[in-house]
Parts: structure tokens; C-alpha cells; sequence
């Protein structure tokens, strides 16, 4: 039997329309706007591409844009003054600095520089403590859109196999902490695996967050299993033109999983909602208001 396609296109379509209330709602009570600031380092195209379509879309929720643009010989101290003047931003809830930043900055310190309250990544040190620790925190956007999407298809995740594919910072790890909290029993896996085939094939829930497009095979898959593809690769399809493939294989995969979510119109726009639903829950956090619900997990 064929696989259910997860669709995250029509998922985030949904999530941004709550964060589009929530926002006309705050106008509405206390006359506020949130705003979400993003700094992108250099001229990489992909990430203008996000760079825009995120823009768009927080002005159609009714929430402010600002865009800083930088060349990619930025000087780090340069990078880390717009931080703090973004810190200091009364009209700024939430700030993205674009990754991967250019090899002569020091990401970490440009993380670690962001008011945790503003890091609507989720990515400052003491955001990942808490997420770790099982605490509230500001929780990384792509492994919240995955964790919407694994809730809305199977209810309660307890007891649950999930494997991870992918130990990152920003994917794998805050992956298998979320999952963790919900109770599933985790496996994370990585390059220097052993047995990964095998692994993957336990799952009940399998996430690939490799970079390594079609890795995952039919083969690796339990049958009736769901399978979240994160990967994001851009392949060549001939003739000049390029095709974008997740990590996961999806015809073949698709015979046997029991759903999956597609690339693209599955992780990525999530993760785009999700951003928007953490600068609307930091708004509100910071003025001490009610949040919003069904924004944050
Ligand atoms: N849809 C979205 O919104 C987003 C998509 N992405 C995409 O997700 C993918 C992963 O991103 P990210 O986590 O940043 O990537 P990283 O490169 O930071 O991490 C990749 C992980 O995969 C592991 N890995 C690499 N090769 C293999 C292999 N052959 N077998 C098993 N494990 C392997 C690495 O292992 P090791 O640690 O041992 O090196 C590492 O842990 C990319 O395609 C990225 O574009 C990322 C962010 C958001
Ligand atoms: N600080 C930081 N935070 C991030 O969250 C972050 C980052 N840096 N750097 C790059 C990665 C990648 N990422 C994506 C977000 C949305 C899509 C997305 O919207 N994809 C669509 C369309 C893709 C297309 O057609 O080009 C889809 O999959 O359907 C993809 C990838 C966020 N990242
Ligand atoms: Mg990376």
C-alpha cells in the first residue's frame, strides 16, 4: 500500500493562519507588533531565497520584517554590533542570523551573542540547555514543524522507536531532545554508525536529517513506518537545470512507509510557520501576555 503524504505545505498554510489571529489579536488588545529581524552574511543564493520567502511571509502574518545584509567579508564585530542593536530593539521579538555564516566568523559567538529571549531559532546555549534539561525553551523551528507534524499523524508518540538520522545542533540533536520528551525511545544515528541500515529498519519513526540526498532506501524502512524527510539538497537534472530531493528516496520509500512527508512541501515550509509562531510567542512572553496556544509544543 501506498505511503500517506504528509503535506507540511498545507500543514504551514494552517499554522501561519493561527499566528495571523494571534498577531491581528495582540494589534487589537495592546497595539502590538511583532517583529522578526533576520541577518544574512553574504550573497548565497539558497539562503536569499529563504531570506525572502520568510520576509513575505511574516509581513502576510501582519508581523514586521527587517532585513540586515551584510557582504561575506563582514567583520565579526560588525556582525555582533547589529546583534546588539537588534537586542536593544523594542520593535524586534525575534532574530535569525542566517546559517552557515562565512568560515572567519565564529558562529557560536554570534549565537551566543542573541538575547535568549529574542532566539527564535532556538539555537542560543541556553535555549539548547533547556530544551535538554526538559524545560521551557524557545525550541529549534525545523524539529517543532516535525514534531507538529508527528503528532498530528499519530497522536500520542509514547513508546514509540524513533530513529534519528543527523547529530547536528540545529536538526538531529533538538530532534531526538523533543522526541525524548515525548516519551519515544531514541536512537540517534550519524556517519560513524554501525549498522545504520539496520537501525533505520527498527523505526517506528524515522527522521533523516543527513544532507545526503536519497540515502534513505525502501530497504531501510520498516513497513507502515513514518518517515520524516528534513533533507534539503539540490541536484543536478540535467540540461542545466537543478531538482530539489530530500535525504529519503521517495518513490521507493513511499511503497512502504506507512506515511511520508515530501520534499518539497514538507519540512520546509513548517519550518518557515514555525519561525513566525516563536517571534509571535516571544512578543508575547516579553510584554508578561498569555501565549498563544497550539503555537509551542
Ligand atoms: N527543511 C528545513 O527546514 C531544513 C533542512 N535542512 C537540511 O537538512 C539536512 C541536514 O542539515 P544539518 O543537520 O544542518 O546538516 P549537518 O551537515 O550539520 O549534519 C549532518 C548530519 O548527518 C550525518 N551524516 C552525514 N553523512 C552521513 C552518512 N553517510 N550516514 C549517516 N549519517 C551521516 C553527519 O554525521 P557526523 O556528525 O558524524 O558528521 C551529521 O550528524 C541538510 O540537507 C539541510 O539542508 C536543515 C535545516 C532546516
Ligand atoms: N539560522 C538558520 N535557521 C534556519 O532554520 C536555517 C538556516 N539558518 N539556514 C538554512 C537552513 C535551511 N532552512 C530551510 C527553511 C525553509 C525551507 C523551505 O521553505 N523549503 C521549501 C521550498 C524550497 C525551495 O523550493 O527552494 C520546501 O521544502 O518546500 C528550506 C530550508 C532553514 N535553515
Ligand atoms: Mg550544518
Amino acid at each position: 500500500m501506498a505511503a500517506e503524504i504528509i503535506d507540511g505545505k498545507a500543514f504551514a498554510a494552517g499554522l501561519r493562519s493561527r499566528v495571523a489571529a494571534g498577531v491581528a489579536a495582540l494589534k487589537e488588545a495592546h497595539g502590538l507588533v511583532p517583529g522578526l529581524a533576520v541577518v544574512l552574511v553574504g550573497e548565497d543564493p539558497a539562503s536569499q531565497v529563504y531570506v525572502r520567502n520568510k520576509g513575505r511571509q511574516t509581513l502576510e502574518c501582519g508581523m514586521q520584517s527587517f532585513e540586515h545584509r551584510l557582504p561575506a567579508d563582514a567583520a565579526e564585530t560588525e556582525i555582533l554590533d547589529i546583534v546588539a542593536r537588534l537586542n536593544a530593539d523594542p520593535q524586534v521579538h525575534g532574530i535569525l542570523v542566517q546559517l552557515p555564516l562565512p568560515a572567519h566568523v565564529d558562529a557560536g559567538k554570534v549565537i551566543n551573542a542573541i538575547d535568549p529571549a529574542k532566539d527564535v531559532d532556538g539555537f542560543h546555549i541556553s535555549n539548547a540547555g533547556l530544551l535538554a534539561t526538559g524545560q521551557k525553551a524557545m525550541v529549534p523551528c525545523t524539529p517543532l514543524g516535525c514534531l507538529m507534524m508527528l503528532r498530528d499523524r499519530l497522536g500520542s508518540l509514547s513508546g514509540k522507536h524513533a530513529v534519528v538520522i543527523g547529530r547536528s545542533n540545529i536538526v538531529g540533536k533538538p530532534m531526538a531532545a523533543l522526541l525524548l520528551r515525548e516519551s519515544c525511545t531514541v536512537t540517534i544515528v550519524h556517519s560513524r554508525t554501525v549498522g545504520i541500515e539496520a537501525l533505520c529498519r527498527q523505526a517506528d519513526i524515522l527522521v533523516a536529517a543527513v544532507g545526503r540526498p536519497e540515502m534513505v532506501t525502501a530497504d531501510w524502512v520498516k513497513p507502515g513506518a513514518t518517515v520524516i524527510d528534513v533533507g534539503i539538497n539540490r541536484i543536478d537534472a540535467g540540461e542545466g537545470r537543478t531538482r530539489l530531493v530530500g535525504d529519503v528516496a521517495f518513490a521507493s520509500v513511499s511503497a512502504v512507509a506507512g506515511a511520508l512527508s515530501p520534499v518539497p512541501g514538507g519540512v520546509g515550509p513548517m519550518t518557515i510557520a514555525c519561525l513566525l509562531a516563536n517571534t509571535l510567542t516571544a512578543c508575547a512572553r516579553v510584554h508578561g501576555l498569555p501565549e498563544p496556544e497550539g503555537l509551542a509544543v
